[in-house]
């Protein structure tokens, strides 16, 4: 009997575990959930110092094995699961990940690090939701982690090496298992226990009551899944409303009337860490004094309506390179950031305040300093710092977005009007003066960044020896290419103004000779010879019919069995889903010829030119990957 109704959810869907992990398989079963179990191949071995925070580790993990699994029980099983889970455990002390200990002077080196402290347990979970579409697979990827303190006592040398004698460490990361003799190790747990098991249940319960029971406009007070919803709430839904969130139906929970808040001044609302709004009614009374429902607000429209203002303000304290400041300095009081930066102090006060309830700084009585997101992605030099594109942002696109209504009516890019000179092609514009160059380099190099580990390992590229990036520019795709891929070389192709300014972005490291780069135009000049070329953010940019010149080119160059790797954000088949990628589509018709397409759209022009099997990977992050390849 299945008891939770979440997980009854399941009952009808081809669901399949991505693991071996027998902890995991009865975990699930013990619970009543019906699955097939395919082990992942995908092999443990992604980066860890690319990694911002082990949670995400575990978490990139879980969903490249559950990736594997979907990929090749599409393609090489032919049988196209509805749901597959993935999960990885790993165990965290002072910054380092411990996974399984290879032997058994591994498992005593990693125990002897837990002995007598406190550590963290990690998990993380993918579960991908599978559609066969014309043959092709369609995923749509949900993920999370849990994290669990466990605290060992002081053990002794002895007692240490015969735990390890007993065999248990090997299969166990951080080398034991806290359900059997490994829980003798342990002086207390704090939070979920079956977590370092292997699966955080309660989480995962959680996770699929949000994406099969979004909020709709019945419940709306009822947001927050402090637990799983109650069995009472599932049977007021009825079946044609939670059929409907099926696979993408969740998205709905973001549609325009499905959330509300109540009359301000009766509701008070608060967010959790998980950044979910919770509220509740306080009765308003009329001029009658009866109580009466106070109208709702239209929270998402209240939301969009202010977005530019949340916008400005992240740009100007960018600008202002105040996340430098406060990561060198902080914490620091308003007058000396304004003293500092030369602004004024109210004005300075205001924006550090805005900034502080949007989450990008902590406020405390020693003043303003840099949220972790703020140092890792804020600073100018931060690790995967996203300050290139801010700046980017609000230099370029604030100007040209200033004039999306001309863009709309004239159906046409604008950069006229927010610059006042016309240029005849797009890379003109940002070419022209050796500083607005140097700023649209900084904003590709970073976005790249940030997104070339999900591009690099979407799919298994091992197979390919030699890859060209054409409009690769800064290299930063390229040199995570070959570091995940250390046998590829990689050409990095783009214009002359470009490649005479790529050494700023260069990282020193091993891989680096294996990435060259050369200088050309892809309309006009001959293509590098590559078993695999990438268009990385390139077709959006252009109109089809230069589209079509670029693919025929690669085409002419392509051997049978080499393939072409897109990325670009896709739209769905029915453009109605994606709002980041439709509202990139609008950021194109501002600046660009070009435009997002869908899935259907960027197999018609690739198999136009030749290339076949084309999968397309919705990631569900900023960027979603094709493959494609050549007959
Ligand atoms: C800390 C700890 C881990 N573990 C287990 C859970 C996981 O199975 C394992 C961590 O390895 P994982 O790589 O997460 O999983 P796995 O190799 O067992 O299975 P697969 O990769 O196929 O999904 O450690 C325990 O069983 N008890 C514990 O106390």
């Amino acid at each position: 009997m299945v008891l939770n109704p979440v997980l009854g959810k399941l009952v009808s869907k081809r669901v399949v575990l991505a693991s071996a992990s027998p902890r995991r398989q009865e975990i699930l079963t013990n619970v009543g959930l019906r699955f097939e179990v395919v082990p992942s191949w995908f092999k443990e071995t992604l980066e860890k110092s690319s990694f911002t925070a082990p949670y995400e580790y575990a978490v990139e993990t879980a969903r490249q094995k559950a990736l594997e699994v979907a990929n090749r029980m599409h393609v090489k099983h032919l049988r196209t699961p509805d749901v597959v889970i993935g999960a990885d455990t790993i165990v965290s002390v002072d910054e380092q990940i411990l996974e399984k200990p290879v032997d058994k002077q591994d498992a005593y080196r990693m125990l002897s690090r837990l002995n007598g402290k406190e550590h963290s347990v990690f998990t993380g979970v993918a579960i991908i939701h599978c559609r066969s579409k014309d043959n092709q697979l369609e995923m749509e990827i949900t993920d999370f982690y849990e994290e669990t303190k466990v605290k060992f006592s002081e053990l002794s040398e002895e007692l240490l090496w015969e735990y390890i004698h007993s065999g248990e460490p090997m299969d166990k990361a951080g080398g034991y298992g806290i359900q059997a003799l490994g829980g003798m190790l342990v002086e207390y747990v704090h939070g979920d226990f079956l977590n370092v098991v292997g699966f955080p249940l309660n989480h995962f319960c959680k996770k699929l009551a949000e994406l099969y029971y979004p909020p709709s406009k019945h419940n709306v007070q009822h947001k927050k899944y402090d637990s799983i919803p109650s069995v009472d709430t599932f049977e007021k839904l009825s079946d044609g409303e939670s059929e409907s969130s099926n696979f993408t139906g969740h998205k709905d929970a973001s549609k325009l009337d499905s959330v509300g808040i109540y009359s301000l001044g009766a509701v008070y609302t608060s967010e959790n860490s998980s950044g979910v709004r919770t509220g509740f009614t306080v009765p308003l009374e009329n001029q009658n004094g009866v109580s009466q429902s106070a109208a709702k607000l239209p929270s998402k429209i209240l939301e969009l309506m202010d977005g530019f203002r949340a916008s400005k303000a992240l740009f100007v304290a960018s600008k202002l390179k105040i996340f430098d400041h406060l990561k060198d300095k902080g914490p620091m009081k308003a007058v000396d950031i304004a003293n500092d930066v030369g602004t004024s102090v109210c004005g300075t006060e205001r924006l550090l305040d805005a900034c502080a309830a949007l989450g990008l700084l902590e406020k405390t009585l020693q003043g303003y300093s840099n949220t972790d997101s703020a140092n890792i992605y804020l600073t100018s030099d931060g690790k995967y710092s996203l300050h290139g594109y801010i700046i980017h942002s609000n230099d370029h696109l604030w100007p040209l977005f200033t004039n999306l209504e001309s863009a709309v009516k004239e159906g046409s890019r604008q950069n006229h009007r927010a610059f006042g000179k016309k240029a005849d092609d797009l890379f003109k514009d940002y070419y022209h003066s050796q500083e607005v160059k140097q700023r649209f380099m900084a904003a590709m190099h970073s976005i790249a960044r940030l997104t070339a580990r999900d591009v690099a390992t979407a799919f298994d590229l091992s197979q390919f020896k030699s890859a060209c990036d054409l409009g690769g520019c800064t290299g930063a795709l390229a040199h995570e290419l070959v570091q995940v891929y250390p046998d590829l070389k990689v050409t990095v192709f783009d214009l002359p103004e470009v490649i005479a300014n790529t050494s700023y972005f260069q990282p020193s490291g091993q891989h680096a000779a294996s990435v060259t780069f050369v200088s050309g135009d892809f309309f006009k000049d001959n293509l590098p010879e590559a078993d695999l070329y990438i268009l990385s953010r390139v077709l959006h940019d252009w109109p089809d019919e230069k589209i079509h010149v670029l693919l025929s080119k690669v085409s002419a160059v392509c051997r049978p069995g080499c393939a072409i790797l897109l990325a670009e954000m896709v739209l769905d088949d029915e453009k109605k889903n994606r709002s980041t990628a439709l509202l990139q589509s609008l950021n194109m018709l501002v600046q660009t010829e070009g435009k997002e397409r869908s899935g259907t759209e960027y197999r018609a022009l690739l198999e136009q030119h030749g290339f076949t099997n084309v999968t397309i990977r919705i990631t569900g992050n900023l960027l979603d990957i094709i493959l494609c390849v050549k007959m």
